[in-house]
């Protein structure tokens, strides 16, 4: 059993430090408000960001990272994309000994086009850092922490550090899988939040669910297309990171994605379904890194490039979608690189 520090305790770092406390490792949940913290340690409960949940007695929090980290040599980062880069300067002050840095956040930072596990790989000073780990999949916190049957996969370009986070969460109803495809799997865990919140809109717009058929198909293949340029393996989008996280997303009243983007098409601003929210909305941002992104790589991302416009430029969505579907007839497969037969494979 190891000594495990989760660091961002919202939503997603509860549920998995539960999954880890549920495997018997000790956890130490890391969080930066007093009131919070004290509620896990004494009524064992984190209603704020998962009501109704008992937590396990044996999972502990604090709001000290010196001591959260105190001993461990695996530390899992869930906080929001935005905040990775502050959190892993206040780690690098702490850390005394080489650790594994497992992360399940999911986005793109704009102006940079990192990566969250290229942002931590240039925030840890190397001589501290083991190894990046990546743990993405279609899991909704609040299904999670009711223990219901959930699948992931753990990502790192070597196999063997893949493997030992694998082992570390897996039980009963937490299965997890491997891959050495990072790029793949970050692309792919990034980028169904900006396809969740177009699938939210055109719900809110009382479109049906042939609407979101072609959303997520259409949102898949420029998903592909941008993670190829990426350098990703187009296989991968396949997969539980790919069109299993963008299903999910899409279709799921838990997703934030999919809530914020259905309250835009009901005709909110922006800045009013943020402020509504109270957890975060990473497809937002993520919108504005793939956006910029695509220019620079010369991919054609046309349901990215209308989004943008709804977020930032004060498009009206129904004028989006009206762009969308009178864009210049096209053959299926094309411009999609052949991303099927790569599939096929
Ligand atoms: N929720 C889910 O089902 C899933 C989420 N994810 C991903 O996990 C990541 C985190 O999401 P999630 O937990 O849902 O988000 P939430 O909004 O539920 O919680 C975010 C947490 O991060 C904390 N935080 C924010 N900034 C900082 C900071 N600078 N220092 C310390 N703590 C900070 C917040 O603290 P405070 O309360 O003080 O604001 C809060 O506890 C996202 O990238 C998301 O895409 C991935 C899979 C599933
Ligand atoms: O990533 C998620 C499910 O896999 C959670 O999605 P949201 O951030 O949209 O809630």
């Amino acid at each position: 059993m190891e000594k495990i520090a989760v660091l961002g305790a919202g939503s997603w770092g509860t549920a998995l430090a539960m999954v880890l406390s549920d495997n018997g490792h000790t956890v130490t949940l890391w969080g930066n408000k007093s009131e919070q913290i004290n509620e896990i340690n004494e009524q064992h409960t984190n209603k704020r960001y998962l009501p109704e949940i008992n937590l396990p007695q044996n999972l502990k929090a604090s709001v000290n990272l010196k001591e959260a980290i105190n001993g461990a040599n695996y530390i899992l980062l869930v906080v929001p994309t935005k905040a990775i880069r502050e959190v892993c300067q206040q780690l690098n002050n702490e850390l005394t000994n080489e650790v594994t840095i497992i992360h399940a956040s999911k986005g793109i930072e704009p102006d940079t086009s990192k990566r969250v596990s290229e942002m931590i790989s240039e925030e840890i000073d190397s001589k501290f850092l083991k190894s990046v780990v990546v743990l993405s999949g279609p899991s909704h916190a609040e299904e999670v922490a009711l223990r219901h049957p959930t699948t992931v996969t753990s990502a790192s370009k070597n196999m063997e550090d893949a493997e030992v986070v694998q082992e570390l969460f897996s039980n009963g109803y937490f299965r997890v899988y491997t891959n050495e495809d990072v790029i793949g799997v970050e692309i792919g865990g990034a980028l169904k939040n900006i396809i969740a919140l177009a699938a939210g809109i055109t719900d809110g717009l009382g479109y049906g669910d042939n609407a979101k058929a072609a959303l997520m198909t259409r949102g898949l293949a420029e998903i592909i297309r941008l993670g190829k340029a990426m350098g990703a393996n187009t296989q991968t989008f396949a997969g539980l990171t790919g069109m299993g996280d963008l299903i999910v997303t899409c279709t799921s009243v838990h997703s934030r994605n999919w809530r914020a983007g259905n309250l835009l098409g009901k005709g909110k601003s922006l800045d009013e379904v943020l402020d509504n929210m109270g957890m975060v909305v990473e497809g937002v941002r993520t919108t504005k890194a793939a956006y910029q992104l695509a220019k620079q790589v010369n991919v054609e991302m046309p349901i990215v490039n209308e989004l943008h416009a709804v977020l930032f430029e004060n498009k009206n969505p129904k004028l989006a979608v009206d762009a969308l579907m009178s864009r210049v007839k096209k053959h299926e497969g094309e411009s999609t690189s052949n991303y099927i037969s790569d599939l096929a494979e």
